[in-house]
């Protein structure tokens, strides 16, 4: 804050009058503490001015002037063995000369640079408040008298709004301190957060948004549409815009936001109606536990080595299958497959168990390959597998095993130079009903594929009939 007034010379009361008139539309409490410190400073000459007061055992220190101290440099003058000594006795005290390494008695660089000086004692009966008002010059050959009477009308002056003064000071600086703790906040917090204004137009965009998505607020603000970026898809963006502008809720949604590299993400986000109407909104990033999960998922469903459902999955895919069966909606009747390789063991005797490992996953390509995509494909352990077919009768279940057949002898398994031609027999059911119990189906499925081995291997029997 600088001030108009400029320091006089003052060698008598007439210019000491003058000088306190120039510096009274100063001393209101319309001004800081700091304001009226610089207006004093300039209209004096002085080097440094400074107002220690004490309210409730809460210091607080304000300091102008080009001359730089502390709030322990100020102690340390305090603390000064002749002012304890008449602690209790003196009010006013002048130095004429000196007075800079008193304050900074470790450095008599800066102490030289201040001459004489005034430290005036604070004290507001109603308030509680004390203090101390200090004002130092560069030169010791100063009026000190008349000065000493000016700085006592000074401080009887500020005295009477100090107080005032200082709960504002400290309040803003208070309100300073919480906007300050929750810019940090609103930075460095590991959750996004974001505002765009009705104008489409990024107001709002935290450290962790930027670090996620990889654009700054000013690289947003050059795009025709921010959110484009994220969203590329403009029916997704207008359900994105619809649930911020039109249906702020608390609820989290997951949302799938592209970022800067072209990853999409996946973002659960929430919108909260803030006192002025704005939107903000905050995300979390769980594209690495989605994907967690998902993996989580896939190993308790599929089976590690073919890729295809596990024997639990199958199953339940089974029991589903079953419950939506019903004997008036041929659309619900479904054939299932119960397919063993032949001589498997041979394999694995023969060329190795990873031969094995290598049969096992060329048939269940080769089954993938040719199946619809329909089809539910499972291992139920070993080299035993079961297909269930939505919607396809027990002819073409039959086609489908006889062409499987052909189609594993024509691409056999091509194994260190040797071609290993696979086979399996097959046991089918039709299911059109729900009457009937899972295991009873399997029961019958194994029944006909155990009359299909024993038949000669290399065939597909329809539960209760051989073929
Ligand atoms: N390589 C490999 N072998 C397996 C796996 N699971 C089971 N086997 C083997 O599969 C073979 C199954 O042998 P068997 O039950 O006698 O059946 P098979 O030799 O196919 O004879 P039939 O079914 O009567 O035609 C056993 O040797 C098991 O060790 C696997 O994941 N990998």
């Amino acid at each position: 804050m600088k001030t108009e007034i400029s320091a006089a010379p003052l060698e008598d009361g007439t210019a000491a009058l003058a000088l306190l008139a120039k510096l009274m539309p100063w001393l209101t409490g319309k001004h800081s503490l700091e304001e009226i410190l610089h207006a004093i400073n300039a209209a004096l000459g002085a080097s440094l001015v400074w107002v220690l007061v004490e309210q409730e055992g809460v210091p607080q220190f304000t300091r102008v002037g080009e001359i730089t101290c502390t709030l322990q440099d100020a102690v340390t003058l305090l603390e000064q063995s002749q002012l304890r000594r008449n602690l209790r006795a003196w009010r006013v005290i002048c130095w004429r000369r000196h007075v800079g390494t008193l304050l900074f008695p470790e450095n008599t660089l800066v102490g030289n640079k201040l001459k004489s000086g005034i430290l005036c004692k604070l004290h507001v009966q109603e308030s509680g408040l004390s203090g101390y008002f200090f004002v130092a010059f560069p030169q010791s050959t100063l009026s000190l008298s008349v000065m000493k009477n000016v700085v006592i009308i000074l401080v009887e002056k500020l005295k009477s709004f100090l107080v005032e003064i200082i709960s504002r000071d400290r309040a803003a600086k208070e309100i300073q301190h919480v906007i300050e703790q929750y810019k940090a906040l609103f930075d460095r917090a590991p959750v996004l957060m974001n505002s765009f204004d009705k104008n489409n137009r990024c107001i709002l965009w935290n450290g962790e948004c930027e670090r996620l998505f990889g654009w700054t607020l000013e690289q947003l603000n050059q795009q025709p549409d921010p959110l484009a970026l994220f969203f590329p898809d403009p029916l997704v963006r207008q359900q994105v815009r619809a649930s911020v502008n039109t249906s702020p809720a608390v609820d989290m949604h997951e949302w799938h936001p592209v970022r800067r590299d072209g990853q999409v993400l996946t973002v659960l986000w929430s919108n909260i109606l803030l006192p002025d109407h704005s939107i903000l909104s905050i995300g979390l990033d769980i594209t690495a536990r989605k994907k967690a999960e998902q993996q989580m998922e896939r190993k308790a469903t599929i089976d590690d080595l073919t890729g295809c459902y596990n024997r639990f999955a199958i199953l339940q895919h089974l029991k589903a299958l079953l419950v939506s069966c019903n004997p008036s909606d041929p659309r619900s009747h479904f054939s299932l497959l119960m397919l063993d390789l032949d001589h498997f063991k041979n394999i694995n005797d023969r060329w190795g168990h990873l031969t094995g490992d290598a049969a096992l996953i060329h048939f269940c390509d080769k089954i993938r390959e040719h199946s619809d995509p329909s089809w539910l494909f499972g291992r139920l352990g070993g080299e035993e597998f079961l297909i269930l077919m939505p919607y396809t009768s027990s002819k073409s279940a039959l086609r489908f095993s006889q062409k499987m057949r052909a189609t594993l002898t024509q691409t056999p398994l091509l194994s260190i130079g040797e071609k290993i031609t696979l086979s399996f027999s097959a046991g089918l059911v039709f299911v059109t009903s729900d009457q009937v119990d899972t295991s009873v189906l399997l029961t019958l499925a194994d029944n006909a594929l155990y009359d299909a081995k024993r038949a000669g291997r290399s065939k597909t029997v329809i539960a209760g009939a051989f073929l």
